[in-house]
Formats: C-alpha cells, structure tokens, sequence
C-alpha cells in the first residue's frame, strides 16, 4: 500500500510512502532538460522541464515512482489493482503507456491546469516497459502549489477527479474514498460536547478524545481516513526543517512497520521509503524504512540543461548521532 501528500505552508511541498514488499533498488534520479524523453507512440521530446523523483533506471530509461517537476508539478503513481485498465491504441489520442505517463506530463506542463489540457487528448495505451517489467496497474496524484488531481484509467475509460483532500492511497476507487469520509465528518481535533445524552455525566477523561473513531489500522480505506484528517487539521511552523518535519510527521501516521501486513506471498509489506519534495525548489528529501536521517538531493545543484541522467543511491544505512 502506499500513501500520497501534499502539505502547503510558505512553500510547497509533495510526497509519499512507498509500502510494498520488495525494493526495485531505486534511486533519487534527476533528468536534466535536454535529455531525449522517447516514447513508444507517441513524438519524443528532446528539450523540456528537468524532473527530480524516485526512479529506477533501465535502460537509460528513468522509471519514476514520484516525481517533480522544475516549476513544481508533481505526480506519484500507486497501485490500483483489478480496478485500473489501460487500453489499446486510439487512432485521435496520444497514446501514452503507464510507465510514460509521469515523463509526458512533468516534461510538459507547469500546472494541474495545463496537465488537464494534455489529460483531454490522452489514452493510457496497454504497452508495458518490457516483458521483465509489465505493465502496473497503477492510479495518480497530480499537484501543483494549488491543488491536486487524481486520475484513474478503468474500463469505463479515463476518470480526473479534483482531490480536495489533498491525499491519496491504494484500493478502492478515488470517487469511493471522498465519500466515506462523511462517516467520519464528527471527528475533531478538539474535545466534542457530550451530545450521547443529557441524562448521563460522561467524562473527558484524555485529551484526543475528539478523534476517538480515527481508524488506525493499514488497509487502504483507513489510510485514505487517516491521512487526510492528520493532514487537514495539521498546523506546521512555516521554515523549510519545520515544514519538512511536520511532512514527515504526516506520512508516518500511516507508516507500515514490518510484521503488521502480510501479503501473499507470506512476506511483509512495509514503508520502504517516505518522500518530500519542496516542489519551489525542487529538492528531494526522503528517509527509509532503515534510515531515518533525513537525506536530501537538490536538483538545482546538478547540470539542468545537461542531456544525462544522474541518480544517487539511496542511503540506507541508520545514521545513529552518539552523544557520548
Ligand atoms: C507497487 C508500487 C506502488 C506501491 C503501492 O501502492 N503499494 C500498495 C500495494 S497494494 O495495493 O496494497 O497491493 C508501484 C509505484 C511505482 C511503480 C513502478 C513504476 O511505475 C515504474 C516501473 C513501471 C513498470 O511498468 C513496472 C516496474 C516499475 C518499477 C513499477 C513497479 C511498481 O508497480 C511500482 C513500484
């Protein structure tokens, strides 16, 4: 399962949790302006915004998870499985396959506005990276500095949904996780007046009792839940450590510890990475499940109008800072 933010304070800022079983061996990868984008159907591009995210890289091909984009465009792609369906090849589209989609919008467009102009032509083809690698069933979050965006490919065709809340996670569909927020329209950040009955003296016995009914467990539903109503209510000081902190502080409460959700296969999935980009400035923090430093990679500081990807491993070893 896996988590996506954004968190708004003097700057902008855009992330997720990676929450899956097995690791790629991806890496903070930047592409720099002139590097050839090519596609399978449709023209390649040869100049373009640069993009920092996570990525892997096969083939010279940067396989972005999340990513943003020099004007702060950002999209994240997570699992949607049985629901997305991608279709074959439409002679009046642009016919983009799902690996591509994160390279033909960020490449492209500055804004949610301009990315809805591209959205209206396009066809998320059925053609996957290679056969080692197929396609994923995959839905996204795209935002900018004012608002975010979902997009969901399914066999009634392509759904762009406005995401007011500003998060999304796995299973079910977009449109089925705002509703089911109403459930939960009682909770509050402070202490409710007893509306149970006037004939009995209930007792605010805690603090926090406002969010009793908050779900805390991992499945996508509660995450959805979770996030969202931590996001929403959360109040950040508006410096980049302060900000960067409380993103963090976001994404871990719903954070998978290992040992807590069992796939299939009989392994474990877990919160391999969290991200945060400030999408103004363009640098990508993240931590991972091993380190919980925070690590940062600042594209400004490469080549932008280079024509080679760069890509730093990620450093994954805990950074324990000894006092004595
Ligand atoms: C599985 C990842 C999303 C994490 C997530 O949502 N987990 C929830 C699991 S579940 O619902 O609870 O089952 C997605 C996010 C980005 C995906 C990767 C990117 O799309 C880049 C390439 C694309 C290739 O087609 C497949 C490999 C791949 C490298 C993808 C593998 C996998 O599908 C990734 C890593």
């Amino acid at each position: 399962m896996c988590t996506s933010i954004t968190l708004y304070t003097k700057d902008h800022y855009f992330g997720r949790n990676l929450d899956l079983d097995v690791t790629y061996g991806e890496s903070v990868t930047i592409t720099p302006r002139n590097f050839l984008f090519k596609f399978q159907k449709v023209p390649d591009i040869q100049n373009h915004y640069s993009l920092i995210g996570m990525a892997i890289v096969v083939d010279n091909y940067p396989l972005y998870f999340d990513a943003t984009n020099e004007k702060g465009l950002s999209m994240a792609g997570l699992n949607f499985p049985e629901n997305a369906c991608f279709f074959l090849e439409k002679a009046d589209k642009d016919n983009v396959s799902p690996y591509e989609f994160i390279p033909w919008i960020l490449s492209q467009c500055k804004s949610v506005k301009e990315a809805k102009g591209l959205l209206a032509k396009i066809n998320l083809v059925n053609i996957n990276f290679s056969d080692e690698l197929p396609l994923s069933p995959l839905h996204w979050m795209i935002s900018d500095q004012l608002q975010s965006i979902v997009v969901e490919s399914t066999k009634n065709g392509l759904n762009v949904y406005d995401n007011p809340a500003g998060v999304l996670a796995n299973n079910p569909a977009f449109d089925f996780q705002m509703f089911n927020l109403n459930n939960y329209r009682r909770l509050s950040p402070k202490v409710s007046e007893n509306t149970f009955s006037k004939s009995l003296d209930l007792n605010v016995y805690s603090r926090g009792m406002g969010g009793i009914g908050l779900p805390g467990d991992l499945s996508s539903t509660s995450r959805f839940v979770k996030a969202a109503f931590t996001r929403l209510n959360s109040v950040s000081g508006t410096s980049e450590p302060e900000s960067v902190g409380q993103f963090f502080h976001i994404l871990k409460s719903v954070e998978q510890q290992k040992g807590l959700c069992e796939a299939e296969n009989g392994e474990y999935e877990y919160t391999i990475y969290s991200s945060c980009c400030n999408m103004d400035k363009g640098i990508y923090y993240y931590t991972t499940y091993e380190n919980s430093q925070i690590t940062a990679v600042d594209m400004h500081k490469e080549d932008l109008d280079g024509t080679v990807l760069t890509a730093y491993p990620l450093v994954n070893e805990q950074q324990i800072r000894f006092m004595n």
